[in-house]
């Protein structure tokens, strides 16, 4: 059975349908005039909650008088405009076309379309180098009110293809507040869409499965073509990793602001040196480590064990990092060349690299998860932690040998969401213990990274 369609999208079946007429010529980007009938009230208002109208010149109640009910408004930025025609198309690989206005940058771009159910960290998502190669859609309606800020990165890049959204904010209002959402994907040249059936998408999406999508601004490109993209374009079996690693090793010493610190047990805090293998690793993950007082040496995804090792470090992480886990057997063959030397902590793709490394495979899911308020269960002590998690690819647990422990389970499908091995001094998490998506329940992994590191050194 499928999942029915709104009347706004349209089914690029066979024979397929020629361009349509009614797309609208895309607006320029850059700040104009525009007339709107809105009540000066209410963009009174706007500019009173939001730097995006600063510029924004209202005629005086005496010239509106006069000149009748129009009002005059400089504009400038993406917020959302319901006034704007609908200038991109989102085409999937099951051949709907899903039409849409566009923000930040234009163009045409390929990915997979994902579904992320977190209702906050919209910054942190698009900065997670993991989404490489992967449209977003946030199935949270109201995205782009808080803007973004200088503190909520989670790397220095925008990795992810593009964000599919169903309002962009039409103001932001955050203390932190410093560039808005459209204005901030612009400048890193990721394109978003606003104003699509976000709720139908994701309806497609858990009934079929991630779908490949291309979005695409140009009116050149015929639906037919950007359908061709799609279908032609594979992101399994493809090495994601060395394209959002670092390039060379470098020191990390920033701790988790005292703010927003939330682990004031100082005796936890040990001085233990931590080797990160950068798979498109998340800085709170750093940060973590760091207020848990390590001393870090982030290396490149490429970088030989024997150099590692070389380091004589406490500890070592493999980090997340986007794309399929099979198609990267060299970081594989790192980890094997890694275990049973020094304790080891594996997060998300590092999970996925060590289950292999193990002995395990590994499987694409149908549609992954993606959001902020995943159930897990750890086996160990009985809790349930909400967490955060960010993956399309699972270890399977029936392929592991004997010694290794399935220590944690996604409770809604019962995936393998965290494994150990005593004997090889080894913890992985499939989610994310360093995000804090309002419940800090994952962070005591961090705790029980510096025990293994500290029992290892009695
Ligand atoms: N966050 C991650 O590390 C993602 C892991 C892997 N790329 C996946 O999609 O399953």
């Amino acid at each position: 059975m499928s999942c029915p369609l709104p009347s706004s999208v349209e089914i690029l079946a066979k024979p397929l349908v020629p361009k349509a007429a009614s797309m609208e010529k895309p607006q320029p980007v850059a700040t104009k005039v525009i007339k709107s009938l809105l009540p000066l009230k209410i963009i009174n208002s706007y500019a009173a909650h939001s730097k995006r109208f600063s510029k924004l010149q209202v005629v005086s109640a005496q010239q509106r008088a006069e000149g009748g009910s129009l009002i005059y408004a400089h504009y400038d930025g993406d917020v959302q405009r319901p006034w704007k025609t609908a200038d991109a198309r989102l085409v999937l690989e099951d051949g709907s076309i899903w039409r849409a206005k566009s923000f930040g940058a234009s163009g045409t771009q390929v990915g997979e379309v994902v579904f992320n159910t977190s209702l906050t960290g919209y910054q942190e998502i698009l900065t997670d180098p993991s989404y490489a190669g992967q449209f977003v859609l946030m199935t949270n309606p109201h995205i782009g009110n808080t803007g973004v800020n200088p503190d909520d990165e989670e790397s220095s890049q925008c990795f992810l293809a593009g964000l599919v959204i169903r309002n962009l904010s039409i103001c932001t209002s955050n203390w932190r507040c410093t560039e808005s959402l459209g204005d901030y994907l612009a400048k890193r040249n990721i394109m978003g869409i606003y104003d699509v059936d976000t709720r139908a998408i994701t309806r497609r999406l858990r009934q079929d499965g991630s779908l490949i999508g291309v979005l695409s601004t140009e009116e050149s490109q015929t639906n037919e073509e950007l359908l061709e993209i799609a279908r032609k374009w594979k992101i399994v079996g493809v090495d994601l990793i060395s394209g959002v690693s670092c390039m060379t090793p470098y020191v990390w010493s920033d701790k988790t602001h005292l703010e927003w610190e939330f682990n004031n047990d100082q005796k936890l805090v040990e001085n233990f040196h931590v080797v990160s293998y950068d798979f498109g690793i998340k800085h709170n993950i750093l940060r973590r480590l760091a207020s848990y007082g390590c001393k870090i040496t982030v290396v490149p995804s490429k970088w030989p064990s024997s150099e590692t090792l070389k380091m004589k470090p406490d500890g070592v992480l493999f980090s997340n990092g986007p794309g399929d886990p099979a198609a990267v057997p060299y970081a594989v063959e790192t980890v094997k060349e890694i275990i049973g030397k020094v304790p080891v902590f594996g997060i998300c793709m590092g999970h996925q690299l060590l289950g292999q490394a193990l002995g395990g495979k590994t499987f694409k899911m149908k549609f992954g998860h993606h959001g902020g308020n995943h159930p897990v269960g750890n086996l160990r002590n009985g809790r349930v932690e909400i967490s955060a998690q960010n993956h399309n690819y699972a270890v399977d647990p029936a392929s592991l040998p004997p010694r290794v422990e399935v220590t944690h389970v996604n409770l809604n499908d019962k995936s393998c969401a965290g494994l150990a091995c005593p004997e090889l001094k080894l913890m992985s998490l499939q989610y994310h213990p360093e995000s804090s998506p309002g419940p800090h329940d994952s962070d005591p992994a961090f705790r029980e990274f510096i025990e293994l590191m500290k029992a290892n050194k009695t």
